[in-house]
């Protein structure tokens, strides 16, 4: 067998009385597509950061093309030749392409532009390097982070959950990137959910749980229900299904809404209409960076509507235009924010003090002081019913795995019993066992008569959740439709501004 490039034994790693990684063996073989899975807080993204010289492990050796390897830095790993992109991007929007990338690589202006044009070319990275990050789509912005690691010859290369952030359509040519890479001579090491994605591109997967490997196999020779049972340990429940409702009272209207927002890289909306009735999911479909954000905030009551708007936003009857987010609140409105830990959680802030957040009004206060005892007993409830795993009431939320602290914040809006609930990306970084927790527990509140408004980038999940969906492109909204009567490719059409000449779409 050919020396790996990179070898882990028994690599430990604790925060407290996490034991976030345990004994971890793992050998990634040069050329290769090595695919880490597992559920929430499984402890991978705990690893790449051992691996990347973010963190030290507690024990266990590291052996990097054949020799020991103790990294104190990130920058210490990029010398070595290991890169990596994270999740949630890292450049600036109002610097150039070629000026973020000059932030990390030195060299000569003209030097670097020819890099930038060739490594493009070379593995379907193309992207301008003197345009403005502002102005990429969030596929080209992943290009310009992918460029930036490349250009540090790295080996080895991670990639953390690098699809959730991504279009269906753009997934493909990431793909086609990945293998390109790998066949110019590149490892890489991916984190994902999506057991198809992994069985498409990967060579081998290793498989953890509560911190240790469970398996570590080849992703081709085992189906997505093998993954997912070696991932969560039991099989996967099966999905509960919507009681056929209809006629439920109005909960949200929104009427010929038009917005111009005062931030100029905002996305304005036109003529936006929809509405949202009890017993009922409505699904907003779309590749984000269309509107998504500018309409969130305004049914939230982030942004209000100015003097002169009237009679466009209605929420339980009710002209909510001028309400601030605490007025909508009040009248049974609830909501989970795209963005978890700036909007959705303080992540400096214990959980009993993140359930406080939104849920105060469930008599959790009283005279202005803390009712410790049912603010306790409320974050109990949530962490037990939602499966949050943590160390309990008092962890910071900083410190909860990506997908868990979504749970969290999931799980307290729902606990609000909320009239209307809206969800922006319901199970956004959350693992396979979870996702489907979530979508069913959704399903099931609305069968009760709740009204549920979703956005969300996957369409497989809107297809699973919805009774009709509608589609935002360049800030305009498709007319609803019928989830049951409609195919993924017209979805598909709209959600790339081609439904009105379907027969010009290749
Ligand atoms: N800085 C920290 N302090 C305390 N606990 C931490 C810290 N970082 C991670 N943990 C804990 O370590 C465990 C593993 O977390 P990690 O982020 O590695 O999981 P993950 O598999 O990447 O999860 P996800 O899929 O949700 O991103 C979790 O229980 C998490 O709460």
């Amino acid at each position: 067998m050919t020396t790996p490039l990179l070898s882990l034994r028994g690599i430990s790693k604790s925060y407290g009385q996490i034991h976030a990684n345990q004994a971890i063996d793992l050998d990634v073989a040069p050329q290769s597509i090595h695919a880490i899975l597992g559920e929430n807080g499984a402890g991978k993204s705990t690893l790449m950061k051992l691996i990347y010289g973010v963190e030290l492990p507690d024990d266990g050796d590291v052996v990097w093309q054949g020799t020991p390897l103790r990294l104190a830095s990130p920058a210490e790993a990029r010398r070595k030749g290991i890169g990596m992109v994270f999740q949630h991007f890292s450049l600036f929007e109002t610097l150039t392409v070629i000026e973020n990338i000059q932030l990390v690589v030195p060299g000569r202006k003209a030097d670097l532009k020819e890099r930038i044009r060739t490594l493009g070319r070379e593995f379907g990275l193309e992207v301008d390097p003197l345009a403005h990050v502002h102005a990429l789509s969030v596929g080209e912005r992943q290009r310009v982070e992918i460029i930036r690691s490349l250009m540090t010859d790295p080996k080895l290369l991670i990639l953390d959950e690098p699809t959730s952030v991504l279009p269906p359509q753009m997934v493909e040519k990431l793909f086609d990137t990945l293998l390109r890479l790998r066949d110019g001579g590149v490892s890489i090491l991916l984190i994902s959910h999506k057991l198809e994605e992994i069985r498409a591109i990967c060579d081998r997967a290793t498989i953890l749980r509560g911190g240790r490997v469970t398996g570590d196999v080849d992703p081709r020779e085992h189906d997505a229900h093998d993954l997912a049972r070696m991932m969560i340990g039991r099989d996967m429940p099966a999905p509960i299904s919507a009681l056929p409702l209809s006629g439920g009272e109005k909960r949200l209207e929104i009427i010929g809404l038009d917005h111009q927002p005062d931030d100029p890289f905002a996305v304005p909306l036109s003529g936006v209409s929809l509405e949202v009735r009890a017993g009922e999911i409505l699904g907003i479909a779309g590749v984000s960076g269309n509107g998504q954000s500018e309409l969130a905030a305004l049914i939230s009551g982030e942004t209000m509507l100015g003097r002169e708007q009237r009679d466009r936003i209605y929420m339980m009857r009710m002209d909510v235009g001028r309400f601030d987010a605490a007025a909508r609140r009040q009248l049974g409105f609830a909501f989970v924010p795209e963005d978890r830990l700036g909007r959705g959680a303080v992540p400096e802030m214990s959980l009993v003090l993140n359930s406080l957040l939104t849920a105060h009004p469930l008599k959790l206060l009283r005279r202005g002081l803390i009712e410790r005892t049912r603010a306790m007993t409320f974050t109990k409830d949530c962490i037990r019913q939602y499966d949050v795993r943590t160390s309990g009431p008092d962890a910071e939320a900083g410190t909860l795995s990506g997908g868990n602290l979504q749970k969290f914040i999931v799980g307290r809006e729902i606990m609000l019993s909320p009239k209307l609930l809206f969800v922006a990306q319901p199970t956004w970084g959350v693992d396979v066992g979870a996702a489907s927790a979530i979508r069913s527990r959704l399903v099931a509140l609305r069968n009760e008569g709740m009204a549920i408004l979703v956005i969300s980038e996957e369409l497989e999940e809107l297809f699973e959740l919805c009774d009709s969906i509608q589609v935002l492109h360049h800030g305009r909204l498709s007319p609803p439709l019928t989830t049951r009567d409609t195919k993924p490719e017209e979805i598909g059409r709209y959600m790339i501004g081609a439904h009105a000449s379907p027969e010009k779409v290749q």
